[in-house]
């Protein structure tokens, strides 16, 4: 059976299209304005519309209070929520009242980074393994960079999980040989520009991963 993948940062139908048609089981939008990717609640009502049932739709947050929470959860018809920054008490309180699947994001240097996965068994879905940021970047993610994947061998997962950063269609195929990976989420290795998505680009990726 092939990977998944979900495709992070789509912020226009035709780009939203390619993804669906190119086979992505999770399509991400993002809200949180200081990333190229924030997304208008306006604009994605109009995006989540557009959007096939078979297809999740995934908010991405940083440390978002209830009312933003919930403006997006309606304005996007949110399946799951994607915390950064989150405490696996936040996690599992955003969870409990928004009975959404809810996936923490860990930022993943050193093998050291991975020890804090375990606070969230029982308080999330998933767990996002991602690149961390350098110091001071303006967004946790999004950030183009990968981490090591060896970091994750015998890692002893406490709960399903997804492998970001870095991703794109020429070193996808090897993470998930690496890595053993049955999700993978991509945001800048199908871009043109910082928050500019090529549907090229995501054609091209869905295909590596359905390669897999
Ligand atoms: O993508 C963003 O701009 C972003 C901003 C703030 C928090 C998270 C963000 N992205 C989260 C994602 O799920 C990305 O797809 C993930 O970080 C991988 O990004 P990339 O390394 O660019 O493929």
């Amino acid at each position: 059976m092939p990977a998944t993948a979900k495709i992070c940062g789509l912020s226009t139908p035709e780009t939203l299209d390619a993804a669906v048609a190119g086979g992505a089981s999770h399509i991400g939008f993002v809200f949180f304005p200081p990333s190229p990717r924030h997304l208008s609640f306006e604009k994605a009502q109009g995006l989540a519309a557009r959007v096939p049932g078979r297809v999740a739709r995934v908010g991405v947050f940083v440390d978002p209070d209830d009312g933003f929470l919930d403006a997006a959860l309606a304005a996007g018809r949110l399946d799951v929520l994607q915390l950064h920054k989150v405490t696996p008490e936040r996690a599992a309180a955003v969870k409990a009242r928004t009975g959404r699947e809810t996936w923490a994001a860990l930022a993943v240097k050193t093998r050291a980074d991975l020890v804090p996965a375990a606070g969230f068994r029982g308080a999330a879905d998933r767990l996002l393994y991602d690149a961390k940021a350098p110091e001071g970047a303006k967004v946790p993610g999004g950030t183009g960079l990968r981490f090591d994947w060896t970091l994750l061998d015998g890692f002893a997962h406490p709960l399903p999980w997804i492998l970001s950063g870095g991703l794109d269609a020429g070193n996808v195929g090897e993470a998930i040989r690496v890595t053993g990976a049955r999700l993978v989420d991509v945001s800048s290795g199908i871009e043109s520009a910082p928050g500019i998505k090529d549907v090229d680009k995501i054609a091209a990726f869905l295909k590596a991963v359905a390669r897999s």
